[in-house]
């Protein structure tokens, strides 16, 4: 079947401030539109900077620069003039540690929608229940909307926050490791999330965790000190890569 690409990386590369040498360098990637892309590579050589850029969280930080396109649906979302408000609800982003407000488990996943000038009581329900139908974790929260989300398993956190994140209907979701912080069985519901949002949106994920990216992506992207090494479907990544370099790392050899 034919792709469709949501994001193509064009020519890219990021300096941090006060760096003189590149973090990334002169990236090209397609990401194609409802799969899940990964992006392993060892530590230190970029994948956390490259999933910054795609919602330009670097600009957070005064001094971080950016080079090169990167194209949403054909726009480059690097230009001046994005309105990076809309872009963060287009392109939406889960981290590692599970990150819920102090506030009660609806008030969580209302927060974006709220932020959005929707105040309509039955709306923000209606909304509020799907989005954590999406998450998977409906039926466990249900009949506690009221209560504080910090009461929550941290695999419950996590999936509050992506349905947070779902809530305000992005059209690609990042993830940062977001199993690191879990027990195994916290990480297989959050693996099969990911696999079945991939209806819904886009999905880019940084993981270290080599048998996740093999169990949830689709293609993969290996980075290696601030370049891209290789990048094709994921089975061909970790069965049959073209370069040794991708070669040593997947089977082990270095790391
Ligand atoms: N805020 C920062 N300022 C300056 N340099 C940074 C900053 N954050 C990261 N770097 C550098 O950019 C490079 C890429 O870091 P990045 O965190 O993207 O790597 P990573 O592949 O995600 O690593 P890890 O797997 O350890 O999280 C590293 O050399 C790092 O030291």
């Amino acid at each position: 079947m034919e792709e469709k690409v949501k994001i193509q990386v064009n020519n890219f590369s990021f300096y941090y401030a006060g760096a003189d040498k590149p973090a990334l360098k002169n990236i090209n990637l397609p990401v194609y539109k409802n799969r899940v892309t990964a992006l392993i590579g060892p530590s230190g050589c970029g994948k956390t900077t490259l999933l910054r850029s795609f919602n330009r969280m670097h600009d957070l930080y005064h001094g971080n620069r950016y080079e090169g396109e990167i194209l949403l649906d054909g726009q480059n979302i690097l230009s001046d003039d994005i309105d990076l408000i809309d872009l963060r609800s287009r392109v939406g982003m889960v981290f590692q540690k599970p990150t819920p407000f102090p506030m009660s488990i609806f008030d969580n996943v209302a927060y974006g929608l709220r932020l959005r000038g929707i105040k309509d009581r039955s709306e923000l329900e209606g909304r509020v229940e799907k989005a954590l139908k999406q998450a998977a974790l409906w039926d466990e929260v249900k009949d506690r909307l009221k209560d504080s989300a910090s009461g929550l398993s941290g695999g419950q956190q996590q999936r509050l926050v992506i349905a947070r994140a779902l809530a305000v209907e992005p059209e690609v979701l990042l993830f940062d490791e977001p199993t690191s912080a879990l027990d195994p069985i916290s990480t297989s519901k959050i693996e099969e999330l990911v696999v079945s949002l991939k209806d819904t949106v886009t999905i880019i994920i940084v993981t270290h965790n080599m048998q996740q990216a093999a169990r949830v992506s689709d293609y993969t992207a290996f980075m290696y000190l601030g370049e891209l090494i290789e990048f094709d479907k994921t089975d061909i990544i970790f069965t049959s890569p073209k370069k040794k370099l991708t070669e040593d790392y997947v089977s082990g050899r270095f790391g």
